[in-house]
């Protein structure tokens, strides 16, 4: 009996062992699970087949990548799909967390504008630049003392009177050395088109460095261009060859300075469409072809900074006073925050060296970019430019009729409504950053739905409401401030089209004007971590837009081939930007 009993114990324990080990493996595996397979927030909607794949909705992105060639209208779509203007997404394998999906403009602007407390800088950005920048204050967190101090020390470069001093005339020759290079162009291409997409780009990097560093006529990228261009034995194009047939000229290899920037600013784009961004971008830049563009980037820097230190004025006054670029700018920034702490400059850190490449980075490739869609829209659009053309005439009577080029102070003086509603739409239509992030940093809700600290939520600015007819919302469940909103939807039967009347209005005077608040457009994004160089944007954008309206007339293409294809590197650009040309200002 005792033995009986005895055995009858052993078997038990063996059982309740298998059993434990069973319980604990079953558990582990749920515990496994529910941490790698998508666990969606209840009532949000999201895709069903992704719930049960390790990958989520990635599979689902890269075919959609590569049928279209770009990722950037995929996040719009989902929320047509699952028709919600908040959906939630699983973009990072073996990462349950889901992604939220933001399609509302109200809401958007709301979170970016008021409740910034409750959502910081997101790890899409961060991800994206911080194997090359991790000093620059895109991957840094708001409430922090390092972020501050960056500001402080970037805050110069936006003040109006570096801009208005030093910008403006700097964007001003680079623009009219863009407008020779058209025009030696026009008369060789002789009524063809040809495709403009890299002098705008060159242009806009001239700026940038003249704005940054200074910059000589002779290192200028347009200059050396119109030279190249005029030694070069172009053939003017015969009239008897078919005139829809673009015109090739050759572009001229940037110099190995010049080249290194738009090698890494294009290296960039990996840490926006890659699945484990940082790690790609950090491979990336140190496999040799880049690491080799990391070198030559540094050295440039160190070389600039060296110049700068060199001319530095003893006393802050008189170097704030006399500061021409933006690096002499930071210098005597860098110095004064030095004696202010009681500490020794420090000139060559990490962070002087990560914000110069990052304002070098953020200022030419969205500005151009937006600038060569803009063109474009403007070529094929009927009226728009016309108009502008015309309005711009009213405004300048005495340039029109002397047939003469329009000086700087007269652009930067006018009050043309026109030019900033003409400007803005190509903004809004162009939105060459289409998706920002951000992360909530407590546990929080978004239109009435609970929202655990740590998510991501992207904020989708090329779909619904934007450029789309917005997607209803009960307005109950709206946050306090967003149901405070004046900011109407765009109407539905033309939020689709290109008009820049869309911008405008009548003041009680019966004057025409400019509102920037008459309807969503969120292309430089909002609130404190908006746009830094938005200023810097609209200036460059109206001086260049105002100049080429006013010396070319930009023909029409529908009927031939404009293929609209576009390439996604850190902004959304157009694969060409083919423009024929007539001159109207000689
Ligand atoms: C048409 C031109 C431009 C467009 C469409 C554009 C768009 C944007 C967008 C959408 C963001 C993210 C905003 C957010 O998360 O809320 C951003 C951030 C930023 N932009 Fe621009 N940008 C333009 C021009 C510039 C220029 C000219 C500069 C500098 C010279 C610049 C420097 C920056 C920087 C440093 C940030 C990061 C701000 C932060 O993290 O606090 N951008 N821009």
């Amino acid at each position: 009996m005792e033995r009986l009993v005895k055995s009858a114990l052993e078997e038990s324990s063996l059982l309740l062992k298998v059993a434990v080990v069973v319980i604990a493996a079953g558990l582990l595996f749920a515990a496994v699970r529910q941490r790698l397979y998508p666990q969606p927030l209840p009532w949000l909607p999201y895709n069903q087949e992704a719930k049960g794949r390790l990958f989520g909705d990635l599979p689902s992105l890269m075919s959609w990548h590569k049928k279209y060639g770009e990722q950037r209208k995929w996040y719009q779509a989902q929320c047509l799909k699952l028709n919600s203007p908040m959906v939630q997404v699983f973009l990072h394998p073996f990462d349950g967390k889901p992604s939220i999906l933001l399609c509302d403009h109200r809401e958007i602007r709301d979170i970016l504008m008021k409740r910034y407390k409750e959502f910081d800088r997101g790890n899409r950005e961060q991800n994206a630049f911080g194997a090359l920048l991790p000093q620059q204050f895109l991957s840094i967190q708001t409430p922090t003392p390092k972020f501050k101090f960056h500001k402080e020390l970037m805050k110069d470069l936006m003040l109006p009177g570096f801009l208005n001093d030093v910008n403006a005339p700097e964007i001003y020759r680079k623009s009219i050395a863009l407008l020779d290079l058209w025009k030696a162009k026009t008369i060789i291409a002789n009524g063809r088109p040809f495709d403009v997409k890299w002098d705008i780009h060159k242009a806009a990097f001239d700026i940038i460095m003249a704005v940054s560093f200074g910059l000589k006529d002779e290192d200028s990228c347009t200059i050396k261009q119109l030279r190249a261009t005029l030694a070069e034995d172009n053939p003017r194009a015969s009239r008897q060859v078919d005139l829809n047939e673009p015109y090739k000229f050759s572009s001229l290899a940037m110099d190995p300075e010049g080249q290194a920037v738009l090698d890494l600013t294009e290296s960039i784009s990996v840490g926006f469409s890659s699945p484990i961004p940082y790690i790609h971008s950090w491979i990336l830049l140190h496999m040799p072809p880049l690491r080799n563009a990391v070198q030559v980037k540094e050295q440039m820097t160190r070389r600039q900074i060296d110049g700068a230190v060199a001319k530095l004025p003893p006393t802050d006054e008189e170097a704030q006073r006399n500061a021409k670029t933006g690096l002499e700018y930071l210098i005597f920034r860098e110095r004064a925050s030095a004696r202010k702490s009681g500490r020794e400059p420090n000139y060559h850190s990490r962070y002087i060296y990560d914000e110069l490449f990052g304002y070098l980075i953020g200022g030419h490739d969205t500005t151009s970019n937006s600038l060569a869609w803009g063109l474009m829209y403007l070529a094929d659009i009927e009226g728009p430019q016309k108009k502008l053309r015309s309005k711009l005439k009213e405004a300048f009577p005495e340039a029109a009729r002397e047939k003469r080029q329009l000086t700087l102070d007269e652009i930067t003086k006018a009050n043309v409504p026109y030019l900033e509603a003409v400007n803005e739409e190509i903004l809004r239509f162009s939105v060459v950053i289409p998706v920002v992030s951000r992360k909530a940093v407590c546990d929080t809700t978004i239109l009435g739905h609970a929202i655990p600290k740590g998510t991501e939520v992207e904020f989708v600015f090329n779909g619904p409401g934007f450029l789309k007819p917005q997607l209803p919302v009960n307005n109950e469940l709206r946050s306090e401030t967003s149901k405070l909103s004046k900011i109407r939807d765009w109407a539905r039967d033309d939020v689709d089209q290109f008009l820049p009347e869309r911008w405008l209005d009548t003041d009680h005077n019966g004057n025409e004007v400019f509102d920037a608040l008459k309807g969503p457009m969120m292309t430089f994004g909002g609130g404190p971590r908006g746009c830094y160089g938005k200023r810097l944007a609209y200036m460059e954008m109206r001086i260049i837009l105002a100049l080429l309206v006013w010396n070319f007339e930009f023909l029409p293409m529908k009927s031939q081939r404009r293929p609209f294809g576009l390439l996604e590197n850190i902004t959304v650009e157009p694969s060409e930007c083919l423009i024929k040309i007539k001159t109207l200002i000689q």
